[in-house]
């Protein structure tokens, strides 16, 4: 694989340099005859906070699930550090790291033991497991919970857990789909905090979907707007503010205009049933 990350000190994370790191090419998706993505182009230079918004069923938990190699393409394709995400899957996996909408933590383990699990999984040496996981647990504050079974975290606390569960092996690009959805307020800047810290101290290229605008404003250099299953428009939100030419434009003014009216697109049953119960569990 070609070698985009440096040693920063004694941290685990990897530096990437400014080069593209991610970049699809018309990637599709069908599902029967429902088309849920449809000729993505994107290029995702290495160190942003690139956000994919659209309501909900627009596709981008599908062009997630494709791009962390869980889903094959029906069309077109993506390479991810240079790496192409059907060909080469395995080493795609090894580059990234994915938080999903659902639950990926153990409830029944401690903080500790879910990450020793992980360190596990990604093959981590057993010498530096335990380093890694310290460093990492002081990282996302929890080092006061690691013995302490997830069960009894908070909804924003699992979130940081599974972050951490994502990173442990030092991925140049970590996915986090709806990383906020079901959070407190509070909890929910927590994480936006951490995903700043991420990127600043680390260089971690992150990409996430979020139906949040406020979140998109504060944490992304970029966003692309989904709707239908397809990118309407790409920009900086300056940029996607400005082009609205309206005084004081938010990026709930951007959102309605290039997605139309959000009732009449919003999710059917089975979508707003999945987006309930991950809140329930994290609220
Ligand atoms: N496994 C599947 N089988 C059939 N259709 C699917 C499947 N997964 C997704 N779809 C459909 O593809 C379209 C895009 O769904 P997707 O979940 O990617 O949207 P989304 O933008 O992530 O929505 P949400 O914000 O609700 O997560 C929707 O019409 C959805 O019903």
């Amino acid at each position: 694989m070609t070698r985009l990350t440096e040693s920063v000190g004694e941290s685990i994370f990897p530096i990437a340099n400014s080069s593209t790191i991610l970049e699809t090419h018309a990637l599709t998706r069908r599902f029967g005859k429902t088309c849920a993505v449809n000729n993505l182009n994107l290029t995702v230079p290495a160190g942003e906070v690139f956000g994919l918004l659209g309501p909900n069923g627009a596709g981008k938990s599908t062009a997630i699930k494709m791009l962390t190699t869980l889903l094959p393409p029906s069309a077109g394709g993506a390479t991810i550090a240079g790496l192409d995400i059907v060909r080469q899957a395995a080493r795609v996996r090894r580059a990234i790291g994915y938080v999903p909408q659902s639950l990926s933590a153990d409830g029944s383990l401690t903080g500790y033991e879910n990450l020793l699990i992980f360190a596990k999984l990604y093959d981590i040496p057993q010498k530096k497991r335990e380093n890694y996981i310290q460093e990492l647990l002081n990282f996302m504050g929890l080092q006061d919970a690691a013995h302490r079974l997830v069960q009894q975290y908070s909804g924003g606390m699992i979130r940081k857990l599974e972050i951490a569960q994502a990173i442990l092996h030092q991925p140049l690009v970590l996915f986090l789909d709806e990383p906020t959805v079901g959070l407190d307020p509070l909890a929910r800047s927590n994480v936006w905090e951490l995903v700043e810290r991420l990127r600043s101290n680390f260089g971690t290229t992150v990409f996430l979907t979020t139906h949040f605008m406020e979140e998109a404003d504060v944490l992304c250099d970029r966003i692309a707007i989904m709707h239908a299953s397809q990118i309407i428009v790409t920009g900086t939100p300056t940029e996607l503010k400005a082009s609205l030419n309206k005084e004081d434009a938010t990026l709930d003014d951007v959102f309605i205009h290039y997605t139309g009216d959000l009732l009449a697109s919003g999710a059917n049953y089975r979508e707003t049933s999945r987006i309930r119960r991950v809140a329930k569990r994290l609220g």
